[in-house]
């Protein structure tokens, strides 16, 4: 990692009684992109927003730059927020908004106009400039908090949400643009998401929280081809889930016993644990393997050029099948059809902890 620019140092936020955030550690490097994704209310926004200043920590240091800013408010901080329902000046036009923090900064009209012009421009929105920012449409404005925010180009960017006002076509547009100024500006993002595409596609680390706990820090590729806990692996991807316990080890690779069969995986841990199994559905398939279990076809699910296939074994769990639609040749996927599935050993994944 490069240097680090934001710590985390065991960081709780309690509301009362009520603990949003527990022992949160984690350190940011200079210029990283790290998505926070989680399901509704596991303490994302009040993470960004202890970041922000917009919150004190209750236990807990938060370093930015090495200096403990705690206590530090958020307008005395060169951390901006862009958040969903944000607050841009009404009684300004989209320029004038954007050079907001120019001005505050005491940088020269002329210098301020060029510089505003040209970050509407960089977020395809140059024509609205001189609009008071009440005409635009929510996702027009969304865009003019985000060239406000960047326009000043802060080291640390925080983000909750920032594209969820856009239609599908436009995030897509958006995200890499994004991506691509994170990247040659060299800022720092904190960005929160409900969308696993977008924090895969766009991060270079991504969270996942839990019940306020951070349940996994990793790569895309990490989280997705080995979740730590059976919490991260249902949340994210499609994943066959398969309880069950080891009964022998050899070489690095365990036998696990399951209500549907005994199975080997990569992994090593005690005779006798309870584990899980996890078989992503696209390294699942239909037909003979190393591994091989039997399902009744329940549904399907077409999005673009990928099937998704869901099928029901014999003793009600249900497991999914991910693959190219011209993959499937002349299979019969009708309800009620039984299929032997398979995997390779190498591509399951041994979950040794949280597995219930
Ligand atoms: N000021 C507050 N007082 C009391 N409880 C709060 C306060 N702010 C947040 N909470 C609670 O803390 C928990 C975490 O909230 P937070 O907004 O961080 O969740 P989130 O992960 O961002 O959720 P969402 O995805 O729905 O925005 C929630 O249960 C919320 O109700």
């Amino acid at each position: 990692m490069s240097e680090p620019l934001v710590e985390l140092d065991g960081v709780e936020k309690h509301f009362g009684d009520f603990v949003a955030v527990r022992d949160a550690n984690l350190t940011i490097g200079q210029g990283e992109f790290i998505a926070i994704m989680g399901p509704s209310g596991c303490g994302k926004t009040t993470t960004l927003r202890m970041l922000a200043g917009l919150d004190a920590p209750t236990n807990g240091e938060i370093r930015i730059a090495g200096k403990r800013m705690n206590d530090l408010p958020a307008h005395e901080r060169d951390t901006p927020m862009v958040w969903q329902s944000l607050a841009l000046f009404p009684y300004l036009n989209a320029r004038e908004n954007v050079e907001f923090g120019l001005k505050m900064r005491g940088v020269e009209a002329g210098e301020r106009r060029k510089r505003a012009l040209n970050w509407l421009d960089r977020m395809e929105i140059g024509e609205f400039a001189e609009r008071n920012v009440e005409t635009l449409s929510g996702g027009q404005r969304q865009r003019v908090a985000l060239a406000r925010a960047l326009v000043t180009e802060p080291q640390l960017l925080l983000l909750d949400e920032p594209l969820s006002a856009l239609d599908a076509h436009l995030v897509i547009r958006m995200q890499s643009v994004l991506t691509r100024l994170q990247r040659e500006l060299g800022i720092t993002f904190v960005y929160v998401t409900h969308s696993q595409s977008e924090a895969f596609a766009m991060a270079d680390r991504v969270v996942i929280m839990s019940k306020g706990e951070i349940a996994q820090i990793g790569t895309p590729r990490e989280i997705y081809r080995a979740p730590k806990t059976r919490f991260v692996a249902e949340f994210v991807g499609r994943n066959n889930i398969l309880q069950g316990r080891v009964t022998e080890h050899a070489k690095d690779v365990s036998t696990v016993d399951t209500a549907l069969g005994t199975f080997t995986v990569p992994g090593k841990t005690e005779v006798g644990s309870d584990v899980a199994i996890v078989v992503s559905a696209d390294m699942m398939q239909i037909g003979p393997g190393e591994n091989t279990l039997e399902a009744t076809v329940l549904s399907e699910e077409f999005v673009g050029s990928m099937v998704t296939i869901f099928l029901e074994a014999e003793d009600g769990t249900e497991l999914k099948i991910q693959m190219q639609e011209r993959a499937l040749g002349d299979l019969d996927l009708s309800a009620g059809r039984r299929h032997t599935l398979s995997w390779a050993q190498s591509d399951g994944h041994l979950l040794t902890e949280g597995t219930t």
